[in-house]
């Protein structure tokens, strides 16, 4: 599991955060034969060494070999993208780059006041912000990312000549797809145009400042300037997530600590009802912590569920395409989240002959819950003919009389078995 920490806190463009993942070790016979398999012999990808403030970085050339009027609509690039087939395109590169595009088109239109589907590019139609996408897109495939964040995102400042005539930085594209994001003002020129824009906005899901992990690469993509004192680049930094240990289990003393998790969560409302059970029981046997599914009514009244993951951020990615897998839906939102947890360790009471198994949750030295395992409570029950009520409530009042009591100190010298 590698995750990409993006740092545009000197700003990003298409090019430069390409530049950047291959500096760090992304492949470039990946990145062109992604790019050719999209757009032929029209573009090639080349990479050189440069400085930028006295800072060595690799910048990505996309050198276009035809006459190229960037006037394409958005419908026309997602027919470029659907129709690759000139040379093997990875499925997720092209499901990423569709994505990229989908936004850019969704900020384009609210910029103008049109609707996605009438959206007409211009520059960022071009061949080269086309092969821009397309090549980042491979690269993280190329390096196995299976995560992305990224830092604050240095806008600029001034203004910039495009199709559109002369336009303030933040561009509005560049203004939209910043939405929800941390960002930094000052700096001059157009530090960060709508294709790095719209790539951080789909590829980096977290906005965060640089999270616990262990550096495996670093990667340095220049921009075109040079721009003495300021560095005009984008860094990445790649890396494997250090999770959080989990808490200790066992003897009544562990401290609890906050861990972080992941929440994955969509909106259903076309999914047969008779596979939902089947779609839990799937995403717990994969590791999630907890799947569960909240009614709702949606748009158009229509009655629909919720389902939520919770699971360890490094199983994020493998439950997500598990959702996409067993479910209908179109898009899965995703957000990092913390819990803290008691630490937990099983009790065994007898109940007329039967060992029943009890849950306890404590923290520091005070037991919290006291709580029979349902499904021992209906083993014993159905062995013993019993109601399951007067199971639970007899193994309550044994583990009660054993000294395990909400509120109370675990008694003393008492161990429990360890919670898996
Ligand atoms: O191509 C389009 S539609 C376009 C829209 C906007 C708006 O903000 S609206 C801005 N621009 C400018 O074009 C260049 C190239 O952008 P890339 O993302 O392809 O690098 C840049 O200066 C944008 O501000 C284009
Ligand atoms: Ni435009």
């Amino acid at each position: 599991m590698t995750h990409a920490w993006i740092d545009p806190s000197a700003g990003v463009a298409g090019d430069m955060l390409l530049g950047a993942l291959l500096d760090a070790g992304a492949s470039l016979p990946a990145v062109q034969a992604a790019v050719a398999s999209v757009l032929g012999d029209d573009v090639a990808v080349t990479t050189r060494t440069v400085t930028r403030a006295g800072q060595r970085a690799t910048k990505a050339d996309v050198e276009v070999r035809v006459d190229d009027p960037p006037h394409r609509t958005w419908t026309t690039i997602a027919a470029m993208l659907a129709g690759a087939d000139r040379a093997p395109l990875p499925e997720r590169v092209r499901a990423d780059a569709h994505a990229v595009f989908e936004r850019l088109a969704r900020a384009e239109a609210r910029t103008h006041g049109t609707d996605p589907a009438d959206v007409h590019f211009h520059e960022v139609g071009a061949l080269d912000s086309i092969a821009d996408v397309v090549g980042v897109c491979a690269a993280l495939h190329s390096l196995g990312v299976t995560s992305a964040s990224a830092g604050p995102v240095a806008l600029g400042s001034g203004r910039v000549r495009a199709a559109h005539g002369s336009i303030p930085v933040p561009v509005p594209a560049v203004a939209e797809l910043s939405l929800g994001r941390r960002v930094l003002a000052g700096g001059e020129g157009e530090l960060t145009t709508p294709t790095g824009m719209a790539l951080l906005a789909v590829l980096a899901e977290r906005d965060e400042d640089l999270p616990a992990l262990v550096p495996t690469a670093v990667g340095v993509g220049a921009g075109t300037r040079d721009t003495p004192g300021r560095p005009n680049t984008t860094r990445v930094v790649l890396g494997a997530l250090a999770t959080a240990a989990p808490t200790a289990t066992g003897a009544p003393t562990g401290s609890t600590g906050l861990v972080e998790l992941v929440e994955l969560a969509t909106n259903v409302d076309d999914l047969d009802p008779r596979l939902w059970p089947g779609v839990l029981a799937r995403l717990l046997d994969a590791g999630a912590r907890d799947a569960w599914l909240v009614p709702v009514l949606m748009k158009k009244g229509r009655p629909a569920h919720v389902l939520t993951v919770l699971c360890a951020p490094d199983l994020a990615d493998p439950l997500e395409r598990e959702m996409f897998a067993t479910t209908s839906t179109l898009g899965v939102r995703r957000r990092a989240c913390w819990q803290r947890a008691l630490s937990r360790g099983w009790l065994d009471v007898v109940v007329e002959g039967h060992s029943v198994a009890v849950k306890v949750g404590y923290d520091d030295d005070v037991v919290r819950q006291v709580e029979p395992e349902f499904d021992a409570v209906a083993r014993a029950a159905a062995a013993l003919g019993l109601p399951e009520r007067h199971v639970l409530t007899a193994a309550r009042a044994a583990a009660h009389a054993a000294g395990w009591a909400a509120g109370s100190p675990p008694p003393s010298g008492a161990q429990l078995r360890p919670h898996p």
